[in-house]
Parts: structure tokens; C-alpha cells; sequence
């Protein structure tokens, strides 16, 4: 457990709360160790506060002196917002952990006029079960020690892995996003089961526990999903024709699509609010 740290969330939406509550949920910190504060949503902080035990506050000075560990969870759009306020009030005994898509640490750091460790993380909102795919990346003042700190905080939300920032982009595409493509799958499964005379909560029931099984095989037997696929593709059999229909009608290409469309749009993020650097 990290009993000496304190962690001040910025922003108090979706991203925030599934950290939160997969911290909690593994224990790691203790919710007295948590202050969460957002722009002017009092009954939102109130609510994470009546959830989870935590803190709330909207003094954001008040958070950031009480805090060892600082999680900017804000939209990448408002990143200017908030390092004018934290510039003078951010020390070098903090570390900034910044899930924004697209913002690199280089940014923060520039806009911080400081040597104020930050380090770059990617998480999807599986993190609610401890179950992310959480990719981290040290900023130009981070040490090996933080870096080793973010990755046993992180591993209470799930699995971290540890890349270049450069690889950011791509891995939001993959992991940060991914969880919707899943969702997205499962929303058509459910429909085409449903077209096919299946009532709607069965439907959800059977898609789901299909997708399950699947991720489940894929972790169990660490089996190459290719192999997994040809073990239920007989010759001349149905996967086989759902397979075809489902490169017919571009679903292969759609899905390689959606990581390249995701990846760019983190880079676009960056060039949109990065630039209005604040000169
Ligand atoms: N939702 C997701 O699946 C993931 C989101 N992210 C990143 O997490 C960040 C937050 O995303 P969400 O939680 O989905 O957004 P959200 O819109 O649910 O939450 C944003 C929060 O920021 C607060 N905020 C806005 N301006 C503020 C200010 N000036 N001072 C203090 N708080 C302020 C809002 O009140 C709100 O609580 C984004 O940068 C996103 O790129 C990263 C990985 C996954
Ligand atoms: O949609 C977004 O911009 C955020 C970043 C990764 C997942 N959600």
C-alpha cells in the first residue's frame, strides 16, 4: 500500500472515477489518500465523495499542496486552463501523471516553466475492475524511482506497460479506445442476434459471455489468436462463411481503421491545443 502518498485527481469525469474506484477496489491506496477536485460540479465531487469515501474540494491550491502524486484527468482542450493555475503552485517533489490524449509531457513541462516530473499515462476505463491496458512514459525530469512508483500505482488498475512517448498515439488507437470497439462489436453482435429472432437480454447474455470466452482463451492458454481462429474455422463450415462475410464487407480493414483513425486523432489533439501555447 502507498501510505505516504497523497494523489489529487483534476477532473472529476468517467477517466477519473474508473481510476478511482480501481485503486480502491485493489486497495492500494486508502480513500482518505484521495482529493478530487473539477471546475464548478459540486454535486459531481459530491458524489464520488458519497461513493468512494474520498476526498472532494474545489480549491485547487488546497489540492495540489495537500498531494505527492497529481492526475491531470481534464480534456486535452483544457490543459492551457489548468497549467496556468498550477504554475508556482506545482513543486518538484510532485508527480504529474497525465492521462490526456494527445498532450505530450514535453508540453506540460514547457507550460510549467519548471523541472516538474511528469509522465505521460494512457489508461482505458477497464481500469473501473483493475482491468486497463495502461501504458506510461517519462517526461525529461522523471526519474527511474517515479517511473517505478507510476508503475506499481498503475498495476492496481490493470496491466502497464512501460513505452516511448512517441508510441502514445498508437496505443491510445489500440488500448485507450479499444474498450469501445469491443463495445461497438458487442452492440452489432446483440443486433444481428436479435434479427435472428433472439430476445434482446439474451442476446446481450450470449454476446457477451462470447467475447469472454474468446478473451479468456487468448489469456489462458496464451494461444495465437490465429490458432484460436483456425481451431473454429472448419472447411467449408460456417465460421468459415462467417469469416468471408466478415472480410466482404470490410470488417478486417475496419477494425485496423479504427486504431489508425483514433492514433491520428491523438496527434491532431496535440497540434489543435498545443498550439495555443500560451505566448
Ligand atoms: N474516457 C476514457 O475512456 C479515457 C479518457 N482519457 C483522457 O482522460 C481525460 C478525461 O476524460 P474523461 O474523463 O472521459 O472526460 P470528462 O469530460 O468525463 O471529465 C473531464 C473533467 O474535467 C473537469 N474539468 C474541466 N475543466 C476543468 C478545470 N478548469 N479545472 C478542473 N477540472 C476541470 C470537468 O469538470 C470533468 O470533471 C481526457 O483528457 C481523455 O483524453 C484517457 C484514456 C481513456
Ligand atoms: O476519446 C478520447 O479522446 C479518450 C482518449 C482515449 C479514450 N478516450
Amino acid at each position: 500500500m502507498f501510505t505516504n502518498e497523497t494523489i489529487t485527481f483534476i477532473g472529476a469525469g468517467s477517466m477519473a472515477e474508473a481510476m478511482i474506484a480501481g485503486l480502491l477496489k485493489n486497495e492500494i491506496v486508502a480513500p482518505q489518500q484521495i482529493i478530487v477536485t473539477n471546475k464548478t460540479n459540486v454535486e459531481r465531487r459530491s458524489e464520488l465523495k458519497e461513493t468512494y469515501g474520498i476526498n472532494e474540494t474545489n480549491n485547487l491550491e488546497f489540492a495540489i499542496k495537500e498531494a505527492t502524486i497529481v492526475i491531470l484527468a481534464i480534456k486535452p482542450k483544457d490543459i492551457t486552463t489548468i497549467t496556468n493555475k498550477l504554475r508556482g503552485v506545482i513543486t518538484e517533489k510532485h508527480v504529474i501523471m497525465s492521462v490526456l490524449a494527445g498532450i505530450t509531457s514535453s508540453f506540460i513541462e514547457e507550460e510549467l516553466m519548471a523541472a516538474i516530473p511528469v509522465i505521460r499515462v494512457m489508461p482505458n476505463t477497464s481500469s473501473m475492475i483493475g482491468e486497463s491496458a495502461t501504458a506510461i512514459a517519462g517526461g525529461k525530469y522523471t526519474s527511474m524511482p517515479q517511473m517505478l512508483m507510476a508503475k506499481d500505482l498503475l498495476t492496481a488498475i490493470g496491466q502497464v506497460f512501460v513505452i516511448e512517448e512517441e508510441q502514445m498515439d498508437v496505443f491510445t488507437g489500440v488500448a485507450g479506445s479499444g474498450p469501445a470497439y469491443f463495445y461497438k462489436l458487442i452492440e452489432h453482435l446483440q443486433k444481428a442476434a436479435c434479427d435472428g429472432g433472439l430476445k434482446p437480454p439474451l442476446a446481450k447474455e450470449i454476446a457477451v459471455q462470447t467475447i469472454v470466452g474468446a478473451a479468456k482463451m487468448l489469456e489462458e492458454t496464451s494461444t495465437e489468436p490465429a490458432t484460436l481462429r483456425k481451431n473454429i474455422t472448419s472447411p467449408n463450415g460456417t465460421t468459415e462463411a462467417g469469416l468471408k462475410a466478415l472480410e466482404a464487407a470490410g470488417g478486417c480493414t475496419a477494425i485496423e481503421a479504427a486504431v489508425k483513425g483514433a492514433a491520428s486523432r491523438s496527434k491532431e489533439l496535440r497540434t489543435e491545443y498545443e498550439a495555443v501555447i500560451s505566448k
